[in-house]
């Protein structure tokens, strides 16, 4: 469904300056897959997604994205594909229906495509007993979804959503996020998305694009970054913690291994594997025991040494 290979773009400020803002993005995304591309502020993301929705013109590489190169035929994918975008495109004096069925018809519907459209979308994302407000009237969560409700309108076979949860409080998140996977699995989307909400893209997402400065450093399933890159945290205390230190040493990829006030932390591959282990090596030895799970910002702190941290 998408294929980049190589994928840069430069934003030329002035004379002396250039921003490279992708560096040579290479990535393959099949049909149906729900893709998450994570990163921190200003690493790219954004600027990918423009570039795969045919906003901006790549500086070098190539995409193609639901078989139609985007340089050469974007037209044809524009026609494919979905976007929200992070900002409101909604205008804001129309009434909520007149926004949608005026989009449908942008999008090449006739009159009566568009208003049946309209109405399927409105019922779909639980629009429809707004139907004459004014979008300015909208909240910031029903606004969101009357967003994803134009990125709609054509059935696209591809929907890209840029931060779409950004800005909503975690009731409106949870219920845009249902609404959204429901579209999914009703017309089988392929979704591409941007978040920095971290247990979002843990979550909802099959795969995880973890990009930074401009390149792709991860991609995979969130569990499996995890168990690669983070692995669990072992938190013990004991009667004798440099005894348990040398035995917990021993454990399956030990590594961090710190000891603080009389509390021993490392991290190990598999902890519930581990812990029983550790007990069964030093019987006795250890007094309490918590395991603590990673989360996506241990797999970007392993990664780059730098804390992802969650914009609410
Ligand atoms: N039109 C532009 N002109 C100059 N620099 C730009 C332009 N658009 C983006 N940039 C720069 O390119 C880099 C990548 O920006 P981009 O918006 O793609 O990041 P992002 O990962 O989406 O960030 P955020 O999470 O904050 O939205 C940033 O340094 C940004 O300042």
């Amino acid at each position: 469904m998408i294929h980049t290979r190589a994928l840069t773009k430069d934003f030329v400020v002035n004379r002396r300056t250039t921003v490279h803002a992708v560096r040579g993005i290479s990535l393959d995304i099949g049909p149906g897959e729900l893709v998450a591309v994570l990163g921190p502020n200003g690493a790219g993301k954004t600027t990918t997604l423009r570039m795969l929705t045919t906003l901006i013109a790549p500086t070098s590489g190539t995409a193609t994205v639901a078989g139609h190169d985007v340089a050469t035929e974007a037209a044809r994918v524009r026609r494919q594909i979905g976007y929200v975008g992070q900002g409101n495109g909604a205008g804001h004096i129309h009434r909520v229906h007149d926004e949608l069925r005026t989009q449908g018809r942008i999008y090449g519907l006739d009159r009566a495509a568009a208003t049946r459209r309209t109405d399927e979308l409105l019922e779909a994302l639980d629009l429809a007993e707004l139907r004459d407000r004014k979008v300015s009237d909208l909240s910031g969560g029903q606004r969101r979804r009357l967003d994803v409700a134009i990125g709609l309108v054509h059935a696209p076979r591809l929907l890209f959503l840029d931060e779409p949860s950004t800005g909503l409080d975690p009731q409106n998140r949870a219920n845009l996020w249902q609404h959204i996977l429901r579209m999914r699995e009703e017309h089988r989307m392929t979704i591409v998305l941007t978040t920095h909400y971290l247990d979002e893209a843990d979550t909802m997402a099959e795969r995880v694009v973890v990009v930074d400065h401009g390149e792709v450093i991860a991609d995979d399933t969130a569990a499996a970054l995890k168990a690669k890159l983070a692995g669990d945290k072992l938190i013990l205390t004991g009667d004798d913690l440099t005894l348990l230190a040398k035995a917990a040493a021993q454990l399956p990829g030990a590594r961090d291994l710190t000891e603080t006030s009389g509390v021993l932390s490392l991290r190990v591959n598999d902890g519930p594997a581990a812990l029983p282990e550790l007990i069964a090596a030093v019987p006795g030895g250890v007094r309490t025991a918590e395991i603590q799970r990673p989360t996506l910002d241990d797999v970007f702190l392993s990664l780059t040494g730098r804390n992802l941290r969650e914009h609410s």
